[in-house]
């Protein structure tokens, strides 16, 4: 096995595990994936992120195709859409954090970003945060409807469901989904009062320095 593969499956049961101690990876919920040369890894169906095991990670080529170890997760369409539709995407997680699904699950939200840019991190590590509606776990046309945003945004949320991240790598990906959980937590204990968001004038700089996914 290429030494890059192996140290991708390791750092996938690290990541699973690192989820799962913070309370972000719940039971069998969430998925992991991560991009090789000739395919990508992601995380067995049904399976705890807490309980992976490095070689039975699912290995796919480009089709899709199962190539080695356990079946793949029921969200590979999910996966796909971002690979396929934002070039230097290096790996996807999605995950049922707890107070991102708390949100997820509010009326009235703005779908266009449905937590405003209240922190600098969560600018620079998230930046906009579209809703999408409710689809089936695993439902094709849910790939669909993230494959039209994912050329200009990095992370959505499926409504009633759950937080889905893609980044340049595992490391970065998990970032960017630890900061939107917490501030998917600040955005829950403000609701309903009176908040100051960035104004256009604080978020430019933020942009401009760290790249965020705008
Ligand atoms: O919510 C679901 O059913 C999936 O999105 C999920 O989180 C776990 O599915 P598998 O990866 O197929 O176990
Ligand atoms: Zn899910």
């Amino acid at each position: 096995m290429p030494r890059e593969e192996a140290r991708l499956r390791e750092e996938m049961v690290q990541t699973g595990a690192a989820f799962r101690a913070l309370g972000l990876a719940p039971g069998t919920s969430g998925n992991l994936s991560a991009r090789l040369d000739d395919g990508w890894l992601m995380t067995p169906t049904n399976v705890g992120l807490g309980d992976l095991v490095a070689e039975r990670i699912s290995k796919l080529d480009w089709d899709g195709n199962l190539l080695s170890g356990d079946k793949p997760t029921k969200e590979l369409v999910l996966h796909r859409a971002f690979y396929e539709n934002r070039p230097g995407t290096g790996a996807v997680v999605h995950l049922h954090a707890p107070h991102a699904v708390a949100l997820s699950c509010l009326e009235g939200l703005d779908a266009e970003s449905c937590i405003a840019p209240i922190t600098p991190y969560f600018v620079m590590r998230v930046g906009r945060l579209p809703l999408l509606p409710y689809f089936r776990p695993g439902d094709p046309a849910m790939g669909e409807a993230v494959g039209r945003v994912a050329p200009r945004q990095a992370c959505v949320l499926l409504a009633n469901h759950g937080p889905v991240v893609s980044a340049g790598s595992l490391a970065l990906a998990r970032a960017a989904m630890e900061e939107l959980e917490e501030t998917a937590r600040l955005a829950l204990l403000l609701h309903g009062r009176p908040v100051r968001v960035l104004g256009e004038a604080e978020i430019q700089p933020l942009r401009e320095t760290f790249g965020a996914d705008w």
